[in-house]
């Protein structure tokens, strides 16, 4: 294609000693985001240390160190990445040249403003920079070159070349071992024949996902992933889920979410649930005989998960719930609930809570909830349909008493607590396959779309947006993968799944949006794909943690830790 004249200059755009470069670069940004985090203490902090109201007062300054602390770890991530890579003689053109437009990007971006939505742009001086600290950083030789060379006009039009049947062989490789790129291939076939035709209808429609996708993906594994094996699981890691929920969010988003229900009900089960929980549970839920729904939100309680008010109150066998929920993705069509509800009412905050695996009815359209002391209704949505959103109001319902998780009340909340961490990665890895799908269709109508007589590809506009689109689906998937690494390693990892997620969810809305912008007014049609990609790529960056709130928890982290 016409991008190749410049692809023959190839030679002169990769930096000497990237790798080096890259290295070096990764310390002083580093360095910065010590001397950042000096300076946002010092807003806080209160008798050395950190006060609730003055953190809440500097929220713009601790949440831009947040995303700075994302972009120093993202960089460090997409480093080793193509490193290891290097390493097994797999380090490609395309992949060096993403490595060195993502660093002259995000370095450069650590200084000029980093974007943590549209119109809130957090630059040195909101920390508490200095001139002299931030001329430090620009004066690193390494950093100058990175930021002047990187991400240029000419690399990203070698990029957008080398993506330019990417299609076909792919945006540079994933650095999957054998048995991950097995996995990946299996779920990729599976997304192409059984979900990507047909999910455009789905949504369209507003139907759920048919059934049999669903007994499909139990007998590929999906819903028992990580799970041991002696509870009916495949006992993979949290890589493996990465990779199966990327691809089936590639396919489409509520495919690729269909696990998330399974995956939060089976780690609050094996982290909180007695043996006999476990033993009756786990292996129907990896098995798909029950589907699973998450029941924590209500009407006006969303992030404030502490100040919930839906009672659980003992009577005999049982215990009787009433309340109201919003916000409960598959609830109608499931057969069992997290159901996170106030067991001490004379204690307001998030101690007072307990969990419940409370079994309900599975209903469908015509009948949503059959079980006696339930009622909902259907919240209509722009995306993320398949499941289908409901309000849910209890009047009397019960829950068997054995069912109160780990049998313990007001342990709801800490139970919870242990599955934000596996929770945000697999939503980060729904986000990376949400923004892959996003360039793939952007891409695909670059090529096919033929204005002034020519495909509106060739124009670096256009292109442009899908090169760094595929550098930054490529930094999102790995720091994605690192938090996944972290968590198998059984290390804390809520701070770097909180940046996976944080990340992932910012680069699948600005993928999808560069995607439609691409496709002009056709992408404003519901027929086309893209209108739906859009749509599903919004939510990800409220649920699971909105993007305040996880910007929220890692800035406390950075801080306290
Ligand atoms: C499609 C969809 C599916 C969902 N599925 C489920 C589900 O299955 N189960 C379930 O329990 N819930 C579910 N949720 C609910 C979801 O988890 C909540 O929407 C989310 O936690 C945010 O809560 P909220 O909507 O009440 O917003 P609010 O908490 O009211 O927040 C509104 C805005 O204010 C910001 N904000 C709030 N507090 C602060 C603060 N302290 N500092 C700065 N900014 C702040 C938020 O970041 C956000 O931008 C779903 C939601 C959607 C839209």
């Amino acid at each position: 294609m016409s991008l190749a004249a410049t692809a023959t200059e190839a030679a002169d755009i990769l930096l000497a000693d990237l790798f080096g470069k890259a290295g070096a670069a990764v310390q002083a940004a580093d360095t910065l985001l010590g001397q950042a985090k000096a300076a946002v203490l010092a807003k806080v902090a209160v008798n050395g240390k950190v006060s609730g109201a003055k953190l809440e007062a500097e929220q713009f300054a601790a949440h831009g160190l947040a995303w700075l602390a994302t972009y120093v770890e993202s960089l460090r991530q997409l480093l080793h990445w193509a490193e290891s890579l290097k390493a097994e003689g797999k380090l490609g053109r395309l992949e060096t040249l993403i490595l060195q437009a993502g660093f002259g990007e995000y370095l450069s971006q650590i200084v000029g403003g980093i974007p943590m939505s549209q119109g809130e742009v957090v630059r040195p001086a909101d920390y508490g920079l200095t001139a002299t600290q931030v001329a430090a950083y620009l004066a690193v030789p390494e950093v100058a070159d990175l930021i002047a060379s990187g991400n240029t006009a000419e690399v990203r039009a070698e990029l957008a070349g080398l993506i330019a049947d990417g299609l076909a062989s792919g945006f540079g490789d994933l650095g999957l071992d054998e048995t991950m790129a097995m996995v990946r291939d299996s779920f990729r076939r599976f997304a192409e024949d059984k979900v990507i035709p047909f999910a455009h209808e789905w949504h369209l429609k507003d139907e759920f996902i048919p059934l049999t996708i669903l007994s499909e993906l139990a007998e590929l594994g999906v819903f028992g992933l990580t799970l041991p094996e002696e509870y009916g699981g495949h006992g993979l890691g949290k890589t493996a889920m990465c990779v199966v929920t990327e691809e089936l969010s590639r396919g489409y988003i509520g495919v690729g979410s269909l696990g998330t229900r399974a995956e939060i009900f089976c780690e609050l089960v094996m982290a909180g649930g007695t043996e006999e929980q476990k033993r009756k549970w786990l292996p129907l839920i990896a098995g798909g005989e029950l589907l699973p729904t998450a029941v924590f939100t209500e009407p006006n309680t969303g992030s404030d998960l502490g100040s919930l008010r839906t009672r659980a109150v003992r009577d005999g066998d049982v215990y009787k719930v009433t309340g109201n929920k919003t916000w409960i993705t598959h609830a109608a069509r499931a057969d069992v609930m997290t159901l996170l509800a106030r067991t001490n009412s004379a204690e307001p905050g998030y101690k007072g809570l307990s969990m419940f695996l409370a079994e309900k009815i599975r209903g469908d359209d015509a009948n949503p909830f059959p079980t006696p002391g339930m009622t909902g209704g259907e919240i209509k949505v722009l995306g993320y349909r398949g499941m289908k959103e409901y309000e849910i109001g209890f009047d009397g319902f019960e829950v068997k008493a054995e069912n109160l998780l780990g049998q313990q009340e007001g342990q709801g909340f800490k139970q919870l607590m242990t599955t934000f961490e596996s929770a945000r990665i697999q939503t980060a890895a729904r986000a990376v396959g949400v923004a892959q799908s996003a360039l793939e269709l952007g891409l695909r109508y670059a090529q096919e779309r033929i204005q002034f007589g020519k495909p509106i590809y060739a124009f670096p506009r256009v292109f442009g947006k899908l090169a760094w689109a595929a550098v930054e689906v490529m930094i999102a998937r790995q720091i994605t993968f690192f938090a996944a690494r972290e968590k198998d390693a059984e290390r804390r990892c809520d701070l770097e799944a909180g940046m996976a997620k944080l990340l992932g969810a910012r680069v699948a809305w600005a993928t999808a949006d560069n995607a439609m912008q691409i496709h002009g007014g056709n992408g404003y049609a519901e027929e086309y794909p893209i209108s739906r990609v859009l749509c599903d790529a919004r939510i990800l960056n409220v649920f699971e943690g909105a993007a305040e709130i996880q910007a929220n928890v890692i800035a406390r982290r950075l801080l306290e830790g």
